[in-house]
């Protein structure tokens, strides 16, 4: 039976940890299936501290840490997620536990392609669409998208200016899933907003 879409949220860095309780939690109601803590200016035991206290409001399986492999295997969560500036695949299995997923940031085929080689379990391409967290950098578009899904194995989730409308073009050109940074963690209306993604991502996945 296939899976449901992957619906990712990735911490913005710029909010407090209240906040970012308040929005996993809606989140999570909302139909999240993963919350990214990506907060790169904090240290190690403010991640810690995150991602115990966000065990709270979500379970600790749905929750990967931006680069941060160390508290990822302390605190047992479902994985790591690799960035450019991260150890690389084989060396961040070193560190985590054996049943931790380790994901990875692609821009190319090429990084989508040697990431595979290196065992990631799944792989996040970016920007598709043009997005404000990345305002300098032209978007990639969806072409470059598709060879990826069609050559390799490994699952791909597109992010970057996904919206609850474009994200079913991203299943399309064949992604397991979409990641959502500003979409959610800045919405009005968290819950609502989440449902919003999730209604997409799973009306398109019963019609096809
Ligand atoms: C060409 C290119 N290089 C790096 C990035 C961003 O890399 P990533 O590892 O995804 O790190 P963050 O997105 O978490 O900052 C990029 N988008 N493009
Ligand atoms: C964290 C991140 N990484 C990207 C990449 O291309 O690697 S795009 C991105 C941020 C995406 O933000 P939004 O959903 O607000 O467009
Ligand atoms: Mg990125």
């Amino acid at each position: 039976m296939r899976q449901k879409p992957e619906l990712h949220v990735i911490t913005s860095g710029k909010q407090p940890l209240a906040e970012v309780l308040r929005i996993a939690e809606l989140a999570y109601a909302g139909g999240m299936d993963y919350l990214h803590i990506r907060e790169k200016q904090r240290t190690a035991r403010e991640c810690m501290d995150w991602a115990m206290a966000l065990s709270a409001v979500m379970p600790l399986d749905r929750l990967l840490i931006n680069d941060r492999t160390d508290v990822a295997a302390a605190v047992g969560c479902r994985g790591a997620h690799l960035a450019y500036h991260s150890l690389s695949v084989q060396e961040a299995r070193r560190v985590v536990r054996d049943h931790q997923w380790l994901g990875r940031s692609v821009h190319s085929y090429d990084e989508a392609a040697a990431s595979e080689a290196e065992g990631a379990d799944y792989l996040i391409y970016g920007h598709v669409y043009s997005s404000a967290s990345k305002p300098d950098l032209e978007p990639r578009g969806i072409e470059e998208l598709k060879q990826i899904t069609a050559a390799l194995r490994t699952p791909v989730i597109g992010i970057g200016g996904v919206t609850p409308e474009n994200a079913v073009e991203l299943l399309k050109a064949g992604c397991t899933g979409v990641a959502v940074l500003s979409g959610i963690t800045a919405a009005d209306d968290v819950r609502q907003k989440t449902a919003a993604y999730r209604q997409a991502l799973d009306l398109w996945e019963e019609i096809r």
